[in-house]
């Protein structure tokens, strides 16, 4: 059956309010554990009450409507979301048992943990070189030796060194959209995060450019423990491990992809992914 396909004798319970996880799941490292989250932005309350895990190593996507809160919830992680000057929360975000929301956990600490790659492609004006050894470079390493091992590192883990291993002085705008976003995770590895943030990361992309950035975080879950927003639900179903469902800022359902496409427990979700809205 394919993932889209909605089991048609599936058992729905109706609108349940709890937010259930697999037994399976239990013994899974957690890297982020949200509790009772809200968030405003001036009068707008754009996070209700999130209760969210997130594992270690694997694929974690958050699907839902225009507007439910999917990026707003993904900035909460790096803390991005307090650049917004009305933003309000209250509730808890742990990463590894650590508040993140408390102010003695410096933003800058969190960042080397937590990276983020964008919607749209970001490079610097700089060359390719620059682009990747400027974290790196802000963190104190001056080393020529060390900075090209970690250059070439960086773009071998996001399958671009064979393309730009003869042309690392040029500018990186030269790159095409698909080379440039693989550029950006290339720079968000240079400074070995734990964490990656995607923000619908391929929709700026062709069809082709998508499989590739889809094949490189099948592979880079393997060292790193990935949340990804997407709008496309073939790719959720595709690469991810767990989804979480947002509806209205609320988290409706979180499980395993599998059973998030094929038994859904809330109505709501399978309307959803059966595309009768959003
Ligand atoms: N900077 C901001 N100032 C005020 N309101 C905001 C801001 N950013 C987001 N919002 C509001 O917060 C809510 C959630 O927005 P968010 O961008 O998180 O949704 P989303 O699910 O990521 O949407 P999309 O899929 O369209 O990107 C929306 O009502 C949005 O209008």
């Amino acid at each position: 059956m394919s993932l889209l396909t909605v089991k048609e004798n599936s058992s729905m319970l109706n609108n349940s309010e709890t937010v259930a996880v697999s037994p399976s799941l239990a013994n899974k490292n957690v890297v982020f554990d949200t509790k009772e989250l809200n968030l405003w932005y001036g009068e707008t309350h754009a996070l209700k009450d999130i209760n969210l895990t997130i594992n270690e190593k694997e694929v974690t996507a958050i699907i839902g409507p225009s507007g439910c809160g999917k990026s707003t919830y993904l900035k909460t992680l790096n803390r991005m979301v307090e650049l917004v000057p009305t933003v309000r929360t209250t509730g808890e975000i742990n990463y590894k048992g650590r508040s993140i929301l408390d102010k003695s956990f410096k933003v800058e600490d969190l960042r080397t943990h937590v990276g983020m790659v964008f919607q749209k492609p970001n490079p610097f004006p700089k060359s390719i070189y620059d682009n990747i050894a400027y974290g790196p470079r802000i963190h104190g390493i001056r080393n020529k030796k060390i900075l090209d091992e970690i250059v070439e590192k960086s773009l071998r883990g996001a399958y671009i060194w064979d393309e730009v291993k003869d042309r690392l002085k040029e500018n990186a705008y030269g790159l095409s959209g698909g080379q440039q976003q693989r550029l950006c995770i290339a720079r968000t590895l240079a400074i070995e995060p734990d964490v990656i943030l995607m923000d619908e990361p391929t929709s700026a992309l062709d069809p082709k450019s998508t499989l590739k950035i889809e094949d490189l975080v099948q592979e880079l879950k393997k060292d790193y423990s990935i949340i990804i927003v997407t709008h496309n639900m073939q790719q959720a179903a595709r690469i991810s491990d767990r989804t979480a469902f947002f509806l209205n800022g609320e988290v409706v359902e979180m499980d395993e992809t599998d059973t998030i496409f094929t038994k859904p427990k809330d109505n709501r979700t399978e309307d959803y992914i059966s595309g009768r809205f959003g």
